[in-house]
């Protein structure tokens, strides 16, 4: 099978590279600047004890020309309709995508763009960033990635396109319910952008102040709450797996969301915060923290950008 990875950043570089390892026939999607970074130095995985170095395939935009079977889209939700342009060229009747992206908002754009039957639902759980050198660098042990139809079930495509991304290097797993994971993994990264976005540091700084687990626990609940009434609940062992991750003493763990607010770079406010009050306010859901947290990161939107 022949797979594109759009964009070769931190969750692209990280499961692009993990394929590359694997002996998959992978191209990477990238911009100019990048792909002359990554011949120069290539892509390299480091953090975690790895350090490691690959020279994949890379192509540009206007050299792409013929259709791909799987592309894998790893943009972030600001820059997915440029890159569904671009990609465009590289996705033919038989082409199956799978989007990286947190929350919800981007299958209507690649739905509308390329038809639902052609996209399938993604998640992915991984903890890198992009550092100073344009590493991927990993700062938690963290690496899955699921997929599924969106119509729910375990067709033979996504059964088939199992055994090829199923690989070394993160737990892979085919949803019968990806819709229902990628809503379960939007109410956790809500709730634990939120709470290291709004406190400013990671979750044991957060837990290590009295009342810092209390707020931890009544995001998580605005969140669920979200998620329960689009059809979602979070079942209870996952609940309590989040909040032991989001209030436990001493952890490291942050988002992807703080780390890029940390940087002074734009987050993905409205896809990931704006989207979900907006629903919860059309479901009559009260969510007083997560308005916090998105006003807050408006903020910091606005100063970043304008
Ligand atoms: N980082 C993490 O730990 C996790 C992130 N996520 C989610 O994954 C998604 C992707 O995030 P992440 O990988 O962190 O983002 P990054 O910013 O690290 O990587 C995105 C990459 O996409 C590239 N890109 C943007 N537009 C195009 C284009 N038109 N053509 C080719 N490449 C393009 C950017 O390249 P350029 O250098 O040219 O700007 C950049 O390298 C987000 O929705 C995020 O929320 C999910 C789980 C964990
Ligand atoms: C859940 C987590 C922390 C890891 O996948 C994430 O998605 C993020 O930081 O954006």
């Amino acid at each position: 099978m022949r797979i594109l990875v759009v964009g070769a950043g931190a969750t692209g570089g990280f499961f692009g590279a993990r394929l590359v390892r694997a002996g998959r026939d992978v191209t990477f999607l990238v911009r100019p600047r990048r792909a002359a970074l990554l011949r120069e130095r290539g892509l390299r995985i480091t953090g975690l004890g790895e350090n490691e170095i690959l020279r994949p395939e890379l192509v540009t935009a206007a050299e792409l020309a013929e259709p791909y079977d799987v592309v894998l889209v790893s943009v972030k939700a600001a820059a997915l309709e440029r890159a569904v342009e671009d990609v465009a060229p590289a996705v033919g009747p038989r082409t199956v995508i799978v989007p990286f992206l947190n929350g919800m908002a981007h299958l209507d754009t690649l739905n509308a763009r390329f038809g639902k039957e052609s996209v399938l639902g993604g998640v992915v759980k991984v903890m890198t960033t992009i550092n100073a050198d344009g590493d991927i660098l990993r700062v938690g042990p963290l690496a899955g990635f699921v997929l599924g139809e969106q119509g729910g079930g375990i067709s033979p495509r996504v059964a088939e396109l199992g055994k090829e991304l199923d690989v070394d290097g993160y737990e892979f797993t085919v949803s019968a319910d990806i819709i229902g994971e990628m809503w379960r993994k939007w109410a956790f990264i809500a709730s634990l952008g939120a709470i290291t976005c709004l406190m400013r540091g990671s979750v044991g700084d957060v837990a290590a102040v009295p009342g810092g687990a209390e707020f931890a626990r009544a995001v998580i609940a605005e969140a669920a709450a979200v998620a329960s009434a689009a059809g979602h609940p979070v079942p209870d062992a996952e609940l309590e797996a989040s909040t032991a991750i989001c209030t436990r003493a001493g952890s490291p763990v942050t988002s992807s969301m703080y780390r890029d607010v940390a940087a002074g770079n734009p987050a993905e406010v409205e896809h990931v915060f704006g989207d979900l009050v907006a629903r919860a306010r059309a479901m009559s859901v009260d969510t007083p923290l997560l308005d916090l947290a998105t006003l807050h990161l408006r903020v910091h939107q606005h100063r970043v950008t304008s």
